[in-house]
């Protein structure tokens, strides 16, 4: 008999919970308040364009109002800051993100400060940071949400578990370990300059990868059985997608393992167009 191995459908937990969300925005609809959410675009990275893509494709079809604003590589960082604020202050826009990344002419940290905390769906201000880490938080970064939202769906508790995090970025390493330490797991962030990792690695209950290499981790980075999760959006020698870890060659070895694509990224959208709508949900309650 030949087991199959155990996937973690992000694609189909996406597809799965959009039932539910269509109907909060239907809700809020009844009610005049139609969930409005922005992304501003820098450039024309293509990853970044086919993001956006998605992230527009499925908040039309949850009945969000989507507004793409497409700036040119060239523009100043001033427009852009100009830009953020009249976002700020637009009131038909209940969460918007800058897209990242933006060129280098443009300071990135200059640029998250100037979102408002009470809009920022991407919890990336130093604001929703502090709240985040004591356990307050206002908004969640998407990627760790979506992760969290995806293991909630296939029942995984987190509670007491040995989770280790492979990569320590502000958008998916950090906040992915404050979300599960809420959840009482273990929590162990390692990253390019940890010495004996696979030693770490295959320790791990729960392994969760973003360090953007394509296929990184194999077989003797992970513990038997050990759930992994694959944040990686990376191409290999032929092109071809896939994510930080060796799906080929872990996969007879693990007990649930995300696939690339149809993994996290369409969880971190979910978690995103999740995020709007709450915030909407404020807005039509006052
Ligand atoms: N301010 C900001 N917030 C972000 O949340 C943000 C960002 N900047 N910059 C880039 C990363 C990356 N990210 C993804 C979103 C969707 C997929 C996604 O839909 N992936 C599909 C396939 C995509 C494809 O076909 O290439 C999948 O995994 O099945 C992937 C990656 C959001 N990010």
């Amino acid at each position: 008999m030949v087991i199959s191995v155990n996937l973690l459908e992000g694609k189909k937990v996406a597809t799965a919970l959009d039932e539910t969300m269509t109907k909060r925005v239907q809700v809020l609809k009844e009610k005049g308040v139609t969930p409005g959410l922005a992304v501003i675009l820098v450039g024309d990275n293509s990853a970044s364009a086919v993001y956006v893509r998605n992230k527009k494709r499925r908040a039309e079809k949850l009945g969000i109002d989507f507004q793409l604003i497409h700036f040119d590589a060239t523009v100043t960082e001033q427009e852009l800051l100009n830009k953020i604020d009249e976002l700020n202050n637009d009131p038909a826009i209940d969460g918007f993100i800058v897209q990242l990344p933006v060129p280098d002419h443009i300071d990135e940290d200059k640029v998250i400060e100037a979102i408002s905390p009470a809009k920022d769906v991407d919890g990336f201000t130093p604001i929703s940071v502090g709240n985040l880490w004591i356990g307050t938080p206002l908004t969640k970064p998407a990627t760790a949400s979506g992760i969290l939202m995806m293991l909630d769906y296939y029942n995984v508790d987190l509670d007491g578990k040995n989770v280790v995090i492979v990569g320590r970025s502000n958008i998916v390493g950090k906040p992915t370990a404050a979300l599960m330490l809420d959840r009482n797991a273990t929590v162990t962030i390692t990253h390019s300059h940890t010495k004996n990792l696979k030693e770490i690695t295959s320790k791990a209950d729960v392994l969760v990868v973003a360090i953007g290499q394509a296929k990184f981790i194999k077989k003797d980075y992970v513990k038997d059985q050990a759930i992994v999760i694959d944040v990686g959006m990376d191409r290999d020698e032929n092109g071809k997608l896939c994510g930080d870890v060796d799906f080929e060659d872990v996969k007879d070895h693990v007990s649930m393992i995300t696939p690339v694509p149809g993994g996290v990224g369409p969880m971190t959208i979910t978690a995103l167009v999740d995020q709007v709508i709450e915030l909407a949900e404020g807005r039509a309650n006052g």
